[in-house]
């Protein structure tokens, strides 16, 4: 695992979207796995910036996204289709067909989340994976558990979970109870890994994942057994690391 340090969120941001334009310009028809949550932003935000000024080409790259709540429509604006749409792929010159996340809006989930497993293993999975952490070690939506989970599954959030992506709702009540997650193996399976993290409530949880015991009760722990582990973080996010 190679950790970088930086300033601050901007710098972060800056530095993991250097990562990815990296990534593309060197393999324009990579594969990308993609995170929603805050962190990932300000990334989105630089890699749009470098698109519209011509310097990242983003029409031959396809995305699969890590995870869905279970329930919601495409359309619906707490989805993370919407999301996506909304903070990347609208601005950046990708074709919206070579997008890919899981289809919360289909009740059936064994048939959902094996036809999203069926894609992701076609599109031969991603050379670069783009990942946030959870406050309690989450990836994806891989909570706390007593096993690392495989392929695609429908979880249950934990109440801390539920809690903390209740700021991006109106009321806590209407943050679905469930969603659809790819699993730890298929998220190991890419040949990259790319951690972004910024702040203080993050500190634990980094420190966990790079120097804590390798355990499914902190899902982003087994990210220290992959070969080719970038993790992008702030000076408040690494406060608990050891500096060198
Ligand atoms: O970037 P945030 O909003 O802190 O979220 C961290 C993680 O939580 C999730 O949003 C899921 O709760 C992940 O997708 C993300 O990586």
């Amino acid at each position: 695992m190679r950790i970088i340090r930086t300033i601050d969120y901007r710098d972060m941001s800056r530095k993991a979207a250097n990562i990815i334009s990296a990534q593309v310009i060197l393999k324009p028809d990579s594969v990308l796995g993609l995170a929603t949550g805050t962190t990932p932003l300000g990334t989105y935000g630089q890699l749009a910036a470098w698109c519209a000024k011509g310097d990242c080409d983003f029409s031959k790259v396809h995305t699969y996204n890590l995870d869905e709540y279970r329930g919601l429509t495409h359309e619906d604006p707490q989805s993370y289709h919407y999301f996506m749409r909304k903070n990347f792929f609208d601005k950046i010159n990708i074709d919206i067909a070579n997008t890919h996340v899981p289809d919360g809006s289909n009740p059936n989930a064994d048939e959902a989340c094996a036809e999203y497993d069926r894609m992701v293993e076609e599109a031969g999975y991603p050379d670069l994976q783009l990942l946030g952490i959870g406050r309690n070690g989450h990836i994806g939506f891989n909570e706390p558990d007593d096993v690392f989970s495989k392929g695609t599954h429908c979880v249950t959030l934990t109440p801390s979970t539920i809690e903390a992506n209740s700021r991006l709702f109106e009321r806590e009540e209407d943050v679905p109870r469930q969603a659809y997650t790819m699993g730890v193996q298929t998220i190991m399976r890419a040949r990259s890994i790319l951690v972004i993290a910024n702040g203080e409530a993050k500190a634990q949880a980094v420190y966990d994942m790079c120097f804590g015991p390798v355990t499914p009760k902190v899902p982003a722990s087994i990210l220290q057994l992959h070969t080719n582990c970038v993790v992008v973080a702030d000076e408040e996010a690494l406060s608990l690391c050891p500096r060198d």
